[in-house]
């Protein structure tokens, strides 16, 4: 091992990496075009990286040390792992070209190869690059992107710490390619895979890195083919290896996104030198702490107290953090103040934004001010509370403003969550709904879509043009209008059976809504990475939620207005809209979401009185807010429910409730899918082929289900056999008067030439499967 110095009292687990501007997003997208040379790219990622690091150290953390994380990544950090350990699946050795080029051939694909998959990263709404892994996968350290950040770092005067998926994590979150042979398991080759990890740990150590990050997120989740208890053995004999790799940097070991605690003394006595935990999300191990055997098990290891919260954007209660610091500290531990997790979940800088209620920004606490709070409170520890009274004087008193301030507890909202009963969360009964919308007319194999038509240039164009005051209300409103009277049309032509409007008035599904509640507010530039170089501006939650006027109805109302046929509605439902914005954290979030469901039921009264007798409300994010704790999976599952049963519970039985889920895999959850009790559920299914029918079938679910049979992720045009076939899979398990047909999800990343090829065979389709 190099020489021993201790880890900096101030750290951070990571920090975003599309740059402030998302300048990093530009030049990738400015190379994939082809409008710039490599060099160019490698040249604007050398001069981020070299910013954020000073950024970083000029926000409070030591030049010195390996306080300054090297998190930089060009796409994903799962995806920088494959290409570190060589793990390049063997559908992928055609390709020509450097390191970066089979990277972005792994992650995008190209022509001639499909991309890996991508999937949610653990409970965020960022997406990884998932491993394809067999028994042949040639594994070989390949660490020149970690040695160079180190050099680069070097020069610039830092000693940073290189940052990597730990091995465990990886093999866990990788998937057998094709190419395995039954009952083979990625994780199965855990022993080859540490091996790599050796090599890669001494060509740190020889480019002269004094630390590096380890990052086993795979400890606190109970979403993974392990168990949490083999997750932690495994852990334990991955750690006993590279502990002993004869020369290798000093090692930090994360488990951030959740409660490491019942494994934490263990990991306190592996052979590494700092071990981190989510102080945020877990918690401690309270009677390890208070017996002493926490800090005998730690002995002289660090101990990474991840106090600041990584995943939301309010002010650190900086003196509740600071007891708790003080508290390791007083029981023998040696604390170093850190983030409960990579910093990539929220944006960059308080201070960018103008346009935030001034008010509502002194709450506020984005990556760079949470880089400074870890600093204060890494300050306080060293010299004690009174040196940083100031600081901790100054959030107590914006904590208790944001308590006090109008519209976080607005009496008439709190009033009627209260109100609720179980009725409002009961809809009539399944045969009496099922008669009363007869009166709809809607055949066996009814077709329809997810709600989104393609979001044009032309619409872009005029959505900018109205945001910038170039066009007024009445234009823009005339160009929405036109817009949704051409989508109208043309789904005519198509013969679907139920319309949607198209949703061209969106600019996106929880923006839009956040834009016309109260208690939201939106940013300029809080961009997160949600994946590759794709970022959303989530909404900030602030206040108790209610909705001053119709969100939806003129544009709805309209469109029915074109056609005999049935609109559906289009709403987003309240677990997605929480979960994809930046949620108070100062009640539960079951009491926010029933808010917000209150506010979607009220829009719901409106829709029908105008005339819309369908409405669609929509829970992609369902799964994804499931906690990676068991324990706690079944209250989440309850308030999750409730909210959408809120929403919807005021429906009178004509009116058909539809659902969409997607994103995700569902099987799982069917209880709780099947406990959303709506009318119909449209669901992610055709890349799959279909895998939710079984579980579906074998639950015996009994109401209206539309398994997509289009993959609407690629502009391919799937043929009607293809569709059919598809059909014909589903119409096995579930009964034509059930089955509803569909596309998996929006079209609104679509152009309009695949969208009619598509729709029109999917139409086709359903009619060839009607007909037999
Ligand atoms: C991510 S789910 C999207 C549903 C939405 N109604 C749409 O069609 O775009
Ligand atoms: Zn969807």
């Amino acid at each position: 091992m190099t020489a021993k110095t201790p880890l900096p009292t101030a750290t951070i687990l990571g920090y975003p990496r599309l740059g402030r501007r998302r300048e990093l997003k530009r030049a990738i997208e400015s190379f994939w075009k082809g409008n710039s040379s490599e060099a160019e790219l490698t040249a604007t990622a050398r001069e981020l990286r070299a910013a954020t690091r000073a950024r970083l150290v000029e926000l409070g953390l030591p030049a010195e040390g390996g306080a300054v994380p090297e998190s930089f990544s060009f796409y994903d950090q799962v995806l920088d792992a494959t290409l570190a350990l060589g793990a390049i699946p063997s559908r992928f050795s055609d390709v020509q070209g450097s390191d970066l080029v089979t990277y972005f051939a792994l992650a995008r694909g190209d022509k001639d190869h499909q991309p890996l998959e991508m999937t949610k990263w653990f409970d965020t709404n960022y997406h990884y690059s998932v491993p394809e892994i067999d028994e042949r996968t040639p594994f070989a350290a390949n660490p020149a992107a970690l040695v160079a950040q180190v050099a680069e770092a070097a020069a610039q005067g830092i000693e940073s710490r290189p940052v990597l998926v730990g091995p465990v994590t990886y093999l866990l979150l990788a998937k057998a390619s094709d190419d395995a042979g039954e009952g083979f398991s990625p994780i199965d080759r855990l022993d080859e895979v540490v091996a790599v990890y050796v090599e890669l740990l001494g060509a740190l150590a020889a480019a002269g890195a004094g630390w590096v990050q380890l990052d086993e997120p795979a400890l606190v989740s109970d979403s993974l083919s392990v168990s949490r208890e083999e997750a932690l053995a495994l852990v334990e004999k991955a750690y006993a290896a590279l502990g002993g790799a004869d020369s290798r940097p000093q090692i930090l070991l994360t488990a951030p996104y959740g409660d490491s605690s019942a494994g934490l003394t263990r990991l306190a006595a592996l052979p590494v030198e700092a071990v981190q935990a989510d102080l945020v999300r877990g918690s401690l191990p309270q009677q390890a702490l208070a017996s002493g055997e926490l800090a005998r098990a730690f002995g002289e290891k660090q101990f990474v107290a991840g106090v600041v919260d990584g995943r939301n954007i309010w002010r650190t209660d900086l003196r509740a953090a600071f007891a708790q610091l003080a508290g390791l500290k007083d029981a023998g531990i040696s604390v170093v103040v850190g983030t409960s997790n990579n910093l990539q979940h929220v944006p960059h800088d308080v201070n960018d934004e103008t346009k935030l209620d001034a008010r509502l920004k002194s709450w506020l606490a984005f990556a760079d001010q949470k880089v400074e709070q870890v600093a204060v409170l890494a300050r306080g520890l060293a010299e004690g509370a009174a040196a940083i009274e100031p600081e901790l004087a100054v959030t107590e008193a914006a904590l208790a403003d944001r308590a006090s301030a109008p519209g976080v507890h607005v009496d008439g909202v709190r009033g009627r969550v209260g109100a609720v009963t179980d009725a409002d969360r009961n809809r009539a009964d399944e045969a009496t709904r099922r008669e009363a919308q007869e009166g709809l007319s809607i055949p066996n194999l009814a077709t329809t879509t997810i709600g989104s038509f393609p979001q044009t240039g032309e619409i872009r164009k005029a959505r900018a043009a109205f945001g910038r005051g170039e066009i007024d209300q009445n234009a823009y409103d005339g160009f929405l209008r036109d817009e949704i009277a051409r989508v109208i049309k043309l789904q005519e032509e198509i013969g679907l059976d139920v319309l949607v409007h198209g949703e061209a008035e969106r600019n996106d599904m929880v923006q839009y809504f956040a834009e016309l509640l109260d208690g939201f507010a939106v940013t300029e530039n809080g961009w997160v990475q949600s994946y590759g170089t794709r970022a959303t501006r989530p909404s900030i939650l602030w206040g108790d939620v209610s909705r001053p006027a119709p969100m939806t109805v003129a544009w709805s109302a309209y469109a029915q207005s074109l056609t005999q046929q049935p609109v559906k509605g289009m709403l987003t439902g309240p677990v997605t809209i929480l979960a994809w914005s930046f949620v108070r954290d100062d009640q539960p979030l079951g009491d926010t979401a029933a808010q917000v469901a209150l506010a979607l039921r009220d829009e719901i009264d409106d829709l029908v009185d105008a005339g819309i007798n369908i409405v669609q409300v929509d829970e992609p994010a369902l799964r994804e807010l499931l906690p990676l704790d068991a324990d706690r999976q079944g209250s989440y599952l309850d308030w999750s429910v409730g909210s959408f049963r809120l929403a919807t519970g005021g429906a009178a039985p004509e009116v058909q409730i539809h659902t969409h889920l997607c994103y995700s895999e569902f099987g799982e959850i069917i209880d709780a899918v099947d406990g959303l009790d709506a009318d119909v559920t449209s669901i992610e299914a055709a890349r799959s082929r279909m895998d939710v029918v079984e579980p579906l079938g074998d639950h015996g679910y009994s109401r209206g289900i539309g398994p997509g049979v289009y993959d609407i992720h690629s502009p391919r045009v799937p043929s009607i056999d293809e569709q059919s076939e598809l059909i014909r899979i589903a119409a096995k398990r579930i009964p034509g008067k059930q089955l509803w047909i569909n596309p998996d999800c929006g079209l609104k990343t679509r152009g309009y030439e695949e969208t009619v090829a598509s729709l029109t065979n999917l139409v086709q389709a359903a009619k060839a499967v009607r007909e037999a």
